[in-house]
């Protein structure tokens, strides 16, 4: 059994500096992570990239030979990653032990998450090779001073919830740029009651009811929760990499293991 994490959110909420810390963390605490890029707009790394999509598609071809922008160009690059999981990623994943621990940066770009398919796919494939795998959802913690911007957030981080049917972990980014840590308490695990007040407070008085529904659906999936993430502290990589371990089972064969031995089973 193989473990991995997909870090999605929107563009520039922290992805690659997460991956780059984790790695890090990691390799401090004697554990083996691979971190995998799949932007294939990315161009500097702060880890070890161990597979890297623009092995197999490079944006600057595709939008040269093509004629299409940045965003299209992405779009186009990832149905290449759809059409040849196959052989590229099958070939890859050859590279790496049953029970190792990947880690795959992806792209900024919302739609990528919300409506075309290949995250769904690419989730499959590993599932079909054997791989636990959990999505993580990077939120930037500036977007909790605006609650329209942070519905916002909670809405995208919900579709990919809903597309992708995965263990889910949403992660508050950026903690060190929040001055006043009070602030965050009431979004981390956000009241409808609190949320509808505040849009209320923000958008004029038509949007009342859309407001409601709202705060209803980030209710009603009562797993719209944020872990807060502060890179400036081992203490909360850690936790975070606990909850995320939590969710993929992984180090539960370890303790089967030790459980086999414990001599008051006896
Ligand atoms: N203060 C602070 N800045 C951060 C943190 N994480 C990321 N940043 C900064 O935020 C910017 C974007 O970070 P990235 O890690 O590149 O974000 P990304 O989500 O990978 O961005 P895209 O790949 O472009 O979607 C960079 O300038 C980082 O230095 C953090 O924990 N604290
Ligand atoms: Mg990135």
């Amino acid at each position: 059994m193989g473990y991995a994490q997909l870090v999605m959110g929107p563009a520039g909420s922290g992805k690659s500096t997460y991956c780059s810390s984790l790695y890090d963390h990691c390799q401090t605490i004697g554990r083996t992570m691979h971190i995998v890029n799949l932007d294939p707009a990315a161009e500097n790394f702060n880890y070890p990239v161990a597979m890297d999509i623009r092995e197999l598609v490079s944006l600057d071809d595709v939008m040269e030979e093509l004629g299409l922008g940045p965003n299209g160009g992405l779009i186009y690059c990832m149905e290449h990653l759809e059409e040849n999981l196959d052989e590229w990623l099958t070939e890859e994943l050859d590279n790496y032990l049953d029970d190792d621990y990947l880690v795959f940066d992806c792209p900024g770009q919302i739609e990528l998450f919300s409506h075309v398919p290949v995250l769904k796919s690419f989730v499959a494939h590993l599932q079909r090779k054997n791989f636990n795998v959990c999505a993580v959802y990077l939120l930037d913690s500036q977007f909790i001073t605006d609650v329209t911007k942070f519905i916002s957030g909670c809405m995208a981080s919900l579709s990919a919830m809903v597309q992708l049917e995965l263990p889910h972990v949403n992660i508050l980014s950026k903690m060190d740029l929040v001055r006043n840590k009070r602030d965050v308490d009431e979004y981390l695990n956000p009241d409808p009651q609190f949320l509808l007040s505040e849009l209320n407070k923000r958008m004029a008085p038509q949007f009342q009811k859309l407001n409601k529904s709202l705060a209803e659906l980030v209710n009603d999936y009562s797993m719209v929760s944020f872990i807060p993430l502060d890179l400036g502290k081992e203490s909360s990589i850690q936790y975070v990499l606990s909850q995320i371990d939590c969710c993929i089972q992984y180090g539960e064969d370890a303790e089967v293991k030790v459980k086999d031995f414990d001599p008051e089973d006896d």
